[in-house]
């Protein structure tokens, strides 16, 4: 598909928004930021809710394409979830038919399927042992099943709609690796932006469904999907392996915590703070 000029970006203000703010550009967008707090930096981003709807509907409006970003993006009481997360999303989707845009990348997450053991012993793993991406979704926590609900939202959009999206199960997309679980879980910065600009441009994607990270030598699962969209990473988080692992220890198979793709998240994950 043509590569997409203007592009709404929902959580702007966020983490990985800031981190996309800063990267995309590069690639030839022009970026319409959005979020419910106000974005640093940025006067003429657009503060609104995704509860909004007329908001979302004149926010989408004349964009080639949306990276949705918007969202609570840890654990929260599953009401919070419903409004932000899924009848958010919804919400969006609802006003990107409405105003004709052809292409939405998803912010999925790994908490999607957190509940899935990952491989066992040395990486790096064969191909056979990696996760495959049709996974049955197994979400940790409301907030993956928020995840869950957002990639069949997508699914129906592609199948009733004609609506394309690609779901990006990221596995944790920070500047570097904090934890012996991120080494295989961690996307860069930079393979971010490389995966949503595959995600913005590659030719009919329908729904598709990736996972979202570097080409870890400790990686979990199957970047098949990601790859065959034209994403082609470049990090490997293994130069950070020495460091956490004298600091952390090596992950323990008779912790919980350490044996499942959604790390923490299966038996104290981060809540919301707000
Ligand atoms: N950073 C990561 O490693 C991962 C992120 N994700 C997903 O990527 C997205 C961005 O993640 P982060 O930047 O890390 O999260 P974040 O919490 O830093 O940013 C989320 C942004 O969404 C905004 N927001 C929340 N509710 C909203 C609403 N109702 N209306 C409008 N804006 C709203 C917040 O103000 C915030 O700026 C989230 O959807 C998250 O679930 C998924 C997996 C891993
Ligand atoms: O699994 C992880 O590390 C990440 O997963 C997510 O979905 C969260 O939004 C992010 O804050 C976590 O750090």
């Amino acid at each position: 598909m043509p590569a997409p000029r203007t592009v709404l970006l929902t959580g702007a203000a966020g983490g990985l928004g800031t981190l996309m703010r800063e990267l995309l550009p590069a690639y030839g967008y022009e970026l319409r930021l959005l979020d419910l707090r106000p974005v640093e930096g940025a006067p003429n981003a657009i503060t609104a809710d995704l509860a909004d709807k007329a908001a979302l509907r004149e926010a989408v409006r004349g964009v080639d394409a949306i990276i949705h970003l918007a969202g609570i993006s840890l654990e929260a009481p599953f009401e919070k979830i419903l409004k932000a997360n899924i009848e958010g999303t919804y919400n969006l989707y609802e006003a990107a038919r409405e105003e004709g845009v052809d292409r939405i990348a998803f912010a999925s997450s790994n908490h999607a399927v957190g509940f899935t053991p990952h491989p066992e012993g040395e990486a790096p793993f064969d191909a056979s042992a990696l996760i495959p991406i049709d996974t049955p979704r197994r979400p940790d926590t409301f907030y993956g099943l928020s995840k869950s609900f957002g990639e069949d939202l997508a699914q129906l959009y592609w199948d009733r709609h004609g609506l394309e999206t690609v779901s990006v199960r990221i596995g944790s997309c920070f500047a570097e690796p904090s934890s012996v679980r991120m080494l295989s879980v961690w996307m860069s910065p930079a393979d971010g932006a490389r995966l949503f600009h595959a995600a913005l441009t590659a030719e009919n994607v329908g729904h598709t469904v990736v996972y979202g990270s570097s080409a870890n030598t400790r990686l979990w699962w199957d970047l098949s999907t990601a790859r065959a969209l034209g994403y082609d990473p470049q990090d490997d988080s293994e130069p950070y392996a020495e460091k956490l692992i004298a600091e952390q220890g090596e992950l323990d198979p008779e912790n919980v915590a350490h044996a499942y793709l959604g790390g923490h998240f299966v038996n104290d994950p981060p809540i919301w703070p707000y």
